[in-house]
């Protein structure tokens, strides 16, 4: 059965500033109909349309969308027994999404703190009303909610993930999940060293540290506005998290290599491995969105890299590909996933997904990397990379390539290649053979990847 579309007019149109709460609840209505994301429903709504929202009601209103977004099951049931409903079930998006006063209500109760003289200065009537409900709910007992309200995430990712972790370890994988993450920064060694960097930005007033593990790593402690900044305008960093750049040491990238990052994106990774290859030899990006290989040339421009040539592929697939069978050194496979392993930045993935995406992204993944896996060259090396906590993306999808190509294709120990790379105590970052990060003991986002070999 579908559910009412929700409004195409820019809410700001009507938006006068005694609605804000109203304006909360269009945003999260939009947002889970999951035709953008949050930032670009955010900048849609706000970003145009008469000027009626105030910057610091802007800023507010995009921190309580997040702060909904990030535990959201616990808010629906706190707004639903609110509402008078006992025995409350599990969150149903779609349901969630078609009724305004829910959503109006769960906005009210996830708005933050901090944020609240903002709501009181220009709406102070939804201010009083956002107050009243969170100290109606401060008296509701969470221990009788479901596990998923009680953790905030949804049940069939919980279900995987205490199957993974055990149930003692899962509430501090989702408490970590909740808590927005920290701007990871990627020196870029064709233009400086990371201590220079670390000092230019420092100069700057920044409280940049060096990340624990990735060799080339800087990290400042919230968002920040680097753009106009001498170390980013001359392309000295590029904002990268510290998982993936652990991915990009794994595939050891050198000088003069012939290397192919087979789902390229925007090219986070790509930057990352011209660099290591000091802009020499011959680096290929593919993908299959356009949209998304356009984003990377300024990119590359800023980074001082040449050596880049990209390719939109019609999918793992495509025939031109044939001409790189058995040619590549390395071949870096960052496959399209759930991305539960991002949650801290995109907490609306785990309302986009259910049981059915992952497997339809296990098949896809297993597809491309049997395909990506064609390329390499006989003693030539193969990384499977994902940013999902998922097994079924990520062990199952290495063990099926295992069994299926086994013969061609000999494990290597994630260890031994981040050792290689120089990565700070490579062994608290791995799990058997594959590099497995998760936010809570890692402190960056969830990753996993897994090396071959290919036999002479
Ligand atoms: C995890 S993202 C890549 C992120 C990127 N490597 C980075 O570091 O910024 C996965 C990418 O795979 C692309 N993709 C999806 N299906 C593909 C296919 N069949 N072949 C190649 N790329 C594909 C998606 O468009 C998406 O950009």
């Amino acid at each position: 059965m579908g559910h009412p579309r929700p409004s195409r007019r820019s809410p700001t149109a009507r938006a006068r500033p005694a609605e804000a709460l109203a304006l909360a609840a269009d945003l999260l209505q939009q947002t889970l109909a999951f035709r953008q994301p949050p930032d670009a429903v955010l900048a849609h709504a706000l970003g145009q349309g008469p000027r009626r929202v105030g910057q610091r009601l802007r800023q507010a209103l995009g921190d309580t969308l997040y702060a909904a977004l990030r535990a959201l099951p616990r808010w629906h049931w706190l707004a639903r027994r609110l509402r008078g409903e006992e025995g409350v079930g599990l969150l149903d998006v779609a349901a969630l999404r078609a009724d305004a006063p829910l959503c109006r209500a769960v906005m009210a109760l996830a708005w933050p703190a901090e944020a609240l003289p903002a709501l009181r200065e220009s709406d102070p009537a939804a201010a009083e009303e956002a107050q009243v409900l969170q100290a109606r709910a401060a008296a509701l007992d969470l221990a009788a909610a479901p596990k998923a309200a009680r953790l905030g995430l949804p049940e069939w990712l919980l279900q995987r993930l205490q199957a993974r972790l055990g149930p003692a370890e899962l509430p501090s994988l989702a408490q970590a999940l909740h808590q927005p993450a920290q701007v990871d920064l990627r020196v870029n060694v064709l233009k400086a060293r990371r201590a220079q960097a670390q000092a230019a930005l420092q100069a700057h007033g920044l409280a940049v540290t060096p990340t624990p593990h990735a060799p080339h790593g800087l990290r400042l402690p919230q968002r920040t506005r680097l753009a106009g900044l001498q170390p980013y305008e001359e392309g000295w960093i590029e904002v990268q998290d510290e998982g993936s750049q652990l991915i990009v040491a794994m595939v050891g990238a050198r000088r003069g290599e012939t290397v192919v990052d087979f789902c390229a994106g925007a090219g986070g990774k790509t930057l990352a491995l011209g660099a290591a290859m000091r802009d020499s030899g011959r680096l290929y990006a593919f993908d299959t969105v356009p949209r998304r290989l356009l984003a990377l040339a300024p990119r590359l421009a800023r980074a001082g890299l040449n050596s880049v040539v990209t390719l939109q592929i019609s999918g793992e697939d495509d025939e031109r590909l044939q001409r790189l069978h058995g040619k590549a050194d390395r071949v870096l496979v960052d496959a399209p996933c759930t991305g539960t392993g991002t949650l801290r930045r995109h907490p609306e993935l785990a309302w986009r997904h259910d049981p059915a995406s992952v497997a339809r992204h296990a098949a896809l993944q297993g597809r491309i990397l049997a395909a990506a896996a064609r390329l390499v060259r006989p003693g030539g090396r193969l990384v499977y990379a994902t940013c999902s906590l998922l097994d079924e993306e990520n062990e199952d999808v290495a063990t099926a390539f295992d069994a299926a190509h086994g013969g061609a294709f000999e494990p290597l120990p994630a260890q031994t290649l981040l050792e290689e790379a120089r990565v700070a105590d490579a062994a608290a970052l791995v799990d058997g053979p594959y590099l497995r990060l998760w936010p809570h003991r890692h402190g960056c986002d969830g990753f996993f990847a897994a090396a071959w070999q290919r036999r002479d």
